[in-house]
């Protein structure tokens, strides 16, 4: 486990060394390693760069995913190929991606839940699904299909906007019996998408979350849901609002979701009001940054040293610097916010939006993990006489957070192809000596 940064100087802790006091606790003085979680549609995703009249002649609407009959979707990707539009194909979906980064940043493994082809073909969609996922990402838990994986067509607009068609393939063939119990239960988190839920009746995928949600929930493992595109939430916000309610720990969504979601339009007064289902919200609100939301005991806060912002909650962000923690583990909890705007005010040319929200959950997972990885290690350390959620306080996440978007926006593709730069190991002096 690679620690997330602002770690070299003032707060990296010498799991690894060999530190006589270590050697007392763990006998063999050998770090315990952890690991996430996460339940896919394994798709590849298939980018091409086209105007909106592509779109409406297609019957496709902008910044949806759209599930595709299959002639629909194979005469549109035939259309794309003839007019060499297709600029790449990538490992990709919502769950994939995180753990990918996840992966990456961590330099840790994650452990990935869905359908492979049980035959590929060199250049296939499964192939370059496999060619296009880090190492350290978990493949031998999927399940062998005598089929397809799915294909994301991944139209990006001139402003930069992304559509998805998808030919699902046999990616929503997931069965119960394709996921390991143990793996979930001994996870720092497991990572779900509202998209899982859209399967067609007689399909697994849905029982197959909600049973990995129902493990997760016995082990005390956090459940953690992105919640897709508004377009899913908006139809049925009733249900989904129980469903956080009944599983999930954590949301991540964008203010388009937290809308449809919540009913407000205020990415600050929407996450409050998740937070009256779950412990801890990720909202990302593109050219305004990003908000973090959760709770802490009173006993346990800690206020900030910066500037107090306004907003719908005056001085929303008095207790940002507090680490958060799960409501029920507060016996007077407080909800606390933080906000911050885009890395360096954003990229001065954003090559493509797609995957920046995954990206900030995939940092989020990292300190999650990091602190789980900590409180296994050092158990006897002052960080863990509460239980917190997070290793760093919310403030800090988010920076983290915001960066790790960042270098998604000015890259192609959702998925990181390397870690943060080694000399951001203090993220605070890379962040403020611009
Ligand atoms: N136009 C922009 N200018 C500056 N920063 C941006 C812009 N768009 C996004 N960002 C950064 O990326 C983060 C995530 O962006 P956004 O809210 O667009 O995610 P998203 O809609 O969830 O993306 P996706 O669903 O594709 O993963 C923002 O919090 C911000 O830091
Ligand atoms: O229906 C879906 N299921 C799973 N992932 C999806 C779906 N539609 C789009 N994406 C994925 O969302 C990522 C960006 O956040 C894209 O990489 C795309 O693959």
């Amino acid at each position: 486990m690679k620690f997330p940064g602002q770690r070299k100087h003032k707060h990296f802790f010498p799991v690894e060394s060999r530190d006589p006091r270590l050697s007392e606790l763990l006998p063999e003085n050998k770090p315990l390693s952890g690991h996430i979680c996460g339940i896919d549609q394994v798709l590849v995703d298939i980018e091409a760069h086209v105007d909106d009249s592509f779109l409406a002649r297609h019957g496709l609407s902008r910044g949806h995913s759209m599930l595709l009959a299959a002639d629909k979707a194979e005469g549109i990707y035939r259309e794309l190929l003839a007019r060499e539009l297709i600029v790449s194909e990538f490992a990709g979906g919502t769950i994939g991606n995180t753990l990918h980064n996840y992966s990456v940043l961590a330099d840790d493994r994650s452990v990935l839940f869905g359908v492979m082809s049980e035959n590929i073909r060199v250049g296939s969609s499964p192939y370059r699904y496999l060619c296009t996922s880090s190492s350290r990402v978990d493949l031998n838990y999927l399940q062998p299909v005598a089929g397809s994986i799915g294909q994301c067509i991944t139209l990006i607009s001139p402003d930069g906007e992304r559509s998805f068609a998808i030919n699902k393939g046999m990616m929503d063939h997931l069965e119960p019996a394709h996921l390991d119990q143990a793996q979930i239960q001994t996870a720092s988190a497991l990572v779900l998408t509202a998209y899982l839920m859209r399967c067609e009746e007689h399909e697994p995928m849905r029982q197959s979350a909600l049973q990995a949600a129902e493990w997760a929930r016995e082990a005390g493992v956090p459940v953690v849901l992105t919640m897709g595109t508004r377009f899913i939430v908006e139809d049925r916000k009733d249900w989904w609002q129980q469903f956080i309610r009944d599983h999930v720990t954590l949301v991540a969504m964008n203010e388009d979701e937290a809308l449809a979601l919540t009913g407000i339009a205020d990415p600050l007064l929407a996450c409050e009001r998740v937070l009256e289902w779950a412990d801890l919200v990720l909202c990302t609100a593109g050219a305004a940054g990003l908000y973090l939301a959760g709770y802490v005991d009173d006993e346990h806060k800690r206020e900030t040293s910066r500037l107090l912002l306004p907003g719908a909650i005056p001085e929303f962000n008095r207790y940002e610097y507090s680490r958060p923690m799960r409501q029920a583990d507060c016996a007077t909890p407080l909800k606390i916010y933080t906000h911050i705007s885009p890395y360096m005010g954003g990229p001065e040319r954003i090559k493509n939006t797609n995957g920046a929200g995954d990206a900030a959950l995939a940092a989020l997972l990292h300190d999650m993990a990091a602190n789980d990885h900590h409180r296994h290690n050092v158990p006897g350390s002052v960080k863990h006489r509460a239980r917190h959620l997070t290793y760093s306080s919310l403030s800090q996440v988010s920076k983290y957070a915001n960066r790790v978007s960042f270098e998604v926006l000015v890259q192609h593709s959702p998925r990181l192809s390397r870690g943060l730069p080694e000399r951001e190991d203090s993220l605070e002096e890379a962040y403020w000596a611009r």
